[in-house]
């Protein structure tokens, strides 16, 4: 008896920064889109905890307990009083640290995987609390589709989306620090008035009409200035993608993956085709949005 769980990454169509807080996490407006990138995690019984991971960048992922479908395992397992003796395989095809909330993910699978596999029953409400436990971006893996997240990006509200959307991803040579890079806005912030975040009316509307062309005049990543500032070769990337032909150019979340809005799929088709001949990045995927979250498949 076995579970698999499938399980998207994420684009964010709009992020926006406030100060940091107290606590050490910033205050966001957080846009996110579900996209058609995959991991898959089986949950199977086993004799004690272990994870293997297998797919691009596998041997960058950790497999002992840091792993987050370890920590969602072992925190199911604590609320509900089971044994976490579960072997969990990663299939991975989210980029590694990309800024594609790839571990993010996993920890969402695998929350949903070991719930069916032991029949511990959690509530829609307590898997989300769970994942917001597990990190920010978790609570988003779970529900899919679009969402503004608030607080850290935890708090989610479902956004209406009235058509699909085409992207272009290009993954780069070597992966970002997500702490790195908050800091680093932290830095560049220094002296200055942070405003407080808020969503974008604009994006909002051009997700709710499914309008490309408005969505690319409207999105924006108030991280991208400090992930260009501490991995400066991606503003080379996202100059051939503009050059290419894409509606709006921008890095996905903390980066270093970076993203391109495509008016429709052969369009898409092309800019992926000039990305990858341009040296400027490692590989090259294209992916629609929004898609589901986690789902037993
Ligand atoms: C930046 C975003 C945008 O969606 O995603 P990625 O680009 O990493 O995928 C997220 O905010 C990342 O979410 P996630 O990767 O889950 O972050 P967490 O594990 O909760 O926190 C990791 C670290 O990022 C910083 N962090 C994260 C979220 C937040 N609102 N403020 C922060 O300052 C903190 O340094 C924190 O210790
Ligand atoms: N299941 C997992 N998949 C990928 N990375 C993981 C996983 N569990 C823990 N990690 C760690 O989390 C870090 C951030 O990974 P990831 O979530 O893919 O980045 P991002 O949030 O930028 O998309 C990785 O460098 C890795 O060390």
């Amino acid at each position: 008896m076995s579970v698999t769980v499938r399980v998207p990454a994420k684009v964010n169509v709009q992020l926006a920064v406030g100060a940091a807080r107290p606590d050490g996490f910033h205050e966001l407006a957080n846009v996110f889109l579900a996209v058609g990138l995959y991991d898959e995690v089986t949950a199977a019984p086993a004799g004690e905890l272990r994870v293997t991971c297998a797919g691009p960048d596998a041997e960058q992922v950790p497999l002992d307990r840091t792993n987050l479908a370890a920590r969602a395992a072992l925190a199911l397992a604590e609320r509900h009083g089971v044994e976490p003796a579960v072997h969990l395989h990663i299939a991975k095809d989210i980029p590694v640290a990309g800024g594609m909330a790839g571990g993010s993910a996993d920890g969402a699978a695998a929350l949903v995987a070991c719930d069916a596999l032991w029949g511990t029953g959690a509530s829609r409400d307590e898997l989300l609390d769970i994942c917001a436990e597990l990190g920010s971006d978790v609570p988003f893996s779970l529900v899919g589709g679009a969402a503004l997240g608030t607080g850290r990006g935890e708090m989610l509200t479902p956004l209406e989306v009235g058509g699909t959307f085409h992207w272009v991803f290009a993954l780069a040579r070597r992966g970002l620090s997500t702490p790195a890079v908050f800091r680093e806005f932290d830095r560049l912030a220094e002296g200055r008035d942070v405003p407080e975040p808020v969503a974008s009316p604009d994006v909002l509307a051009a997700l709710a009409k499914g309008d490309c062309d408005a969505l690319a005049l409207a999105v924006s990543n108030d991280l991208q200035p400090a992930a260009l500032s501490l991995f400066p070769e991606l503003s080379d990337t996202l100059a051939a993608g503009r050059a290419a032909g894409a509606l709006a150019a921008l890095v996905s979340g903390s980066g270093p993956t970076t993203a391109f809005l495509a008016s429709d799929a052969g369009s898409a088709a092309e800019v992926a085709a000039v990305l990858r001949a341009s040296g400027t990045c490692r590989a090259v995927r294209t992916a629609e949005g929004p898609v589901a979250g986690a789902t037993v498949v």
